[in-house]
């Protein structure tokens, strides 16, 4: 892998912008993004033991009092247990509002840091270091930070916005090929909404892509990720910008999410949260094209895109009720009223207000047509530890 470009610096801006640097080897950087702080608690989890051992050293090295606070893997950490557990340590620790945590792992660990940051204190410096692909084009950028209840995906959280982000592409390297995939459907919604050379790129890079290598990857595979990335990172970093708080225009990022979440839930978390969003795009399509906004063409897109890739693109069809349920707490339902992300085009998303419930019904039987297709929405490939 070639890793001699210079960094990529994209700033998000509002109240308190910051950076999202993107390249190798940045670990360095880490004390600059920290700032201020005497105590930094690093989290992670068993997966990143070493890397946050060696950021803890670097931080000691750099005058700061680290530590470091293993978590479980993946969606078992978005807790309020495991939350709790965070808060008592940070109190054990006597940590105060100039003080500091730095998140690093896949988006579930950004996701779990970011929260604890935004309520220890109401409020304290974040600092993410994101080590998937998800984490990196998504999750640890634009301050969205939440846990899971028993009730639902990410029903408890608050928008903190981190300090820095540090995207080091080298971390991708151990990355398992799924979770590769799994992000790349964040990728692909990206490309969506937004920014159609995206889809352009994967298509034509698809094989290598799904086929993810991690060290042993090809130069240009590399490069074609990180090209993916800080394509992903600047759509993102441009919707958080404008609109923090979700008043509007961030509900794009929300895309293929009302019944991908639903379908997490439903899976109980077995399923990455990339293969359900696969699944909800498809969905999102479906109810596009059935309310006569999307095209044929577009809409058949993405089931062949996201099935190229290994993501599922199909959900059982018994399950209807429970994921309708599932998906009256998405925050962007009002009331009763059901609300959609769609498209018009790519690149043109719109909302869906209150659709039909036989329309609804109806895209639905679309997804549950045929059975699900082996890959990373499939628990075989999903052990979570
Ligand atoms: N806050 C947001 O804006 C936002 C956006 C998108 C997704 N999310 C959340 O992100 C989560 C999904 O993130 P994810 O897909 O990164 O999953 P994850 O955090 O569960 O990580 C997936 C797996 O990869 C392992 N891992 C992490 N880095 C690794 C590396 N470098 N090498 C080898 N293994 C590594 C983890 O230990 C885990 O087992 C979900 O909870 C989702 O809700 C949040
Ligand atoms: O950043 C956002 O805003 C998103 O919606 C990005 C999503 O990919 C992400 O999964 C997010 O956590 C979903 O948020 P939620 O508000 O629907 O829980
Ligand atoms: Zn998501």
């Amino acid at each position: 892998m070639s890793t001699d470009s210079a960094p990529v610096r994209v700033t998000v801006t509002g109240e308190a912008p910051y950076d999202v640097v993107i390249g190798h080897h940045l670990l360095g950087e880490l004390p600059s993004m920290v700032g201020e702080a005497a105590k930094v608690l690093v989290v992670h989890p068993a997966a990143l033991s070493t890397t946050a051992d060696t950021v803890a050293e670097d931080l000691k090295a750099s005058g700061y009092e680290a530590f470091v606070a293993e978590v479980p893997d993946a969606e078992s950490a978005k807790t309020p247990q495991v939350a709790a557990f965070l808060w008592g340590l940070l109190g054990q620790l006597d940590f105060t509002r100039t003080d500091a945590i730095v998140g690093i792992g896949g988006g579930a660990t950004t996701d779990l840091a970011g929260f604890v940051a935004a309520t220890w204190l109401r409020g304290i410096r974040v600092v993410q270091v994101p080590t998937t692909l998800l984490a990196m084009v998504d999750a640890a950028v634009g301050g969205k930070t939440g846990i899971n209840t028993s009730e639902g995906k990410n029903l408890v959280g608050a928008f903190h916005p981190p300090a820095g982000v540090l995207c080091d592409l080298q971390a991708l390297g151990s990355l398992d090929k799924w979770d590769l995939v799994a992000g790349l459907a964040e990728v692909v919604k990206t490309g969506f909404i937004a920014d159609p050379v995206i889809l352009d790129l994967v298509e034509a890079h698809v094989e290598e892509l799904r086929g993810w290598a991690g060290a042993d990857a090809a130069d240009e595979t590399w490069a074609v990720v990180a090209e993916l990335v800080e394509r992903s990172v600047r759509v993102k970093a441009r919707v958080v910008g404008e609109d923090l708080k979700e008043a509007g225009l961030r509900e794009i990022l929300n895309y293929g999410h009302t019944l991908g979440h639903a379908i997490e839930l439903a899976e109980r978390y077995q399923w990455r949260h990339g293969a359900a969003v696969s699944v909800g795009m498809v969905f999102a399509a479906e109810l596009a094209r059935m309310a006569g906004k999307l095209s044929d063409d577009v809409a058949d897109r993405h089931r062949a895109l996201l099935s190229s890739l290994g993501l599922p693109v199909h959900y059982r069809g018994d399950r209807w009720d429970q994921l309708l349920a599932a998906m009256h707490r998405d925050k962007k339902a009002r009331g009763n009223l059901l609300r959609f992300v769609v498209l018009d085009d790519i690149a043109k998303p719109v909302r869906l207000e209150g659709p039909d419930p036989t329309l609804l019904a109806a895209a639905y039987a679309e997804v549950s047509k045929e059975p699900p297709t082996k890959g990373p929405g499939t628990p075989v490939t999903l052990t979570l530890g």
